[in-house]
């Protein structure tokens, strides 16, 4: 499975994680986040990353020319959109995007256009990275070939997941030492673990 960290905020932690074997790297431009880093940071951060790996902008109720704006100045190559406000325009975005679904119940997982990908995490007021779980069985009977799963992932409980076939797995808090620094010996084990070792 791919294995996207989330809440990169420094180039020691990005470093290791892309080392561990990492696919993606997410960087949150959302400012009451305690994960929140600025265009500027992540661009001294991404400009000194290998090729291959792929850098994932956060972004919570913003317009079309802010995410724009941001993943051109930070040098994202995809945006990872929450959009309850319906503030995003979609088809103004200059980059690939991964909508987020914050599903409170199954019924929000029933609508999906089968052809999208879509990040699936848990519904928590301060929109990510809280540790909470989404049900399992709500993915019974729903193909999530094309669904990164996310919310209160661990090592431990990433075996739980088998037998869905989720296209990706993101975490954040769950490979965390304090809130912002990632543990390197929990992004090693979660990443292992992903791979199926
Ligand atoms: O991480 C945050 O602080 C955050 C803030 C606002 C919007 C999204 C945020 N994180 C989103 C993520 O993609 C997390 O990786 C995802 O919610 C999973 O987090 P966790 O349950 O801690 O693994």
């Amino acid at each position: 499975m791919r294995v996207k960290i989330c809440g990169i905020t420094n180039l020691e932690d990005a470093q290791d994680a892309v080392e561990l074997g990492a696919d993606a790297l997410g960087f949150v431009f959302y400012e009451k986040s305690p994960r929140y880093i600025t265009a500027q940071d992540a661009r001294q951060i991404v400009d000194k990353l290998p090729p291959f790996v792929q850098t994932v902008g956060l972004f919570v109720n913003e317009s079309s020319k802010h995410i724009n704006d941001i993943c051109h100045l930070s040098g994202m190559q995809m945006a990872q959109i929450i959009d309850d406000e319906d503030n995003t325009e979609f088809e103004n975005l200059n980059m690939k995007y991964l909508e987020v679904i914050r599903a409170k119940s199954k019924s929000d997982l029933e609508y999906l256009n089968k052809h999208n990908y879509y990040l699936v995490d848990a519904f928590v007021e301060g929109f990510g990275g809280a540790g909470k779980r989404v049900a399992l069985e709500w993915f019974e009977n729903i193909d999530c070939s094309k669904i990164v799963l996310a919310g209160g992932l661990n090592a431990s409980n990433l075996q739980e997941l088998k037998k869905y076939n989720f296209f990706a797995v993101d975490v954040s808090s769950g490979v965390e030492a304090s809130k912002g620094k990632k543990d390197k010996e929990k992004m090693k084990e979660f990443i292992q673990k992903a791979n199926g070792n």
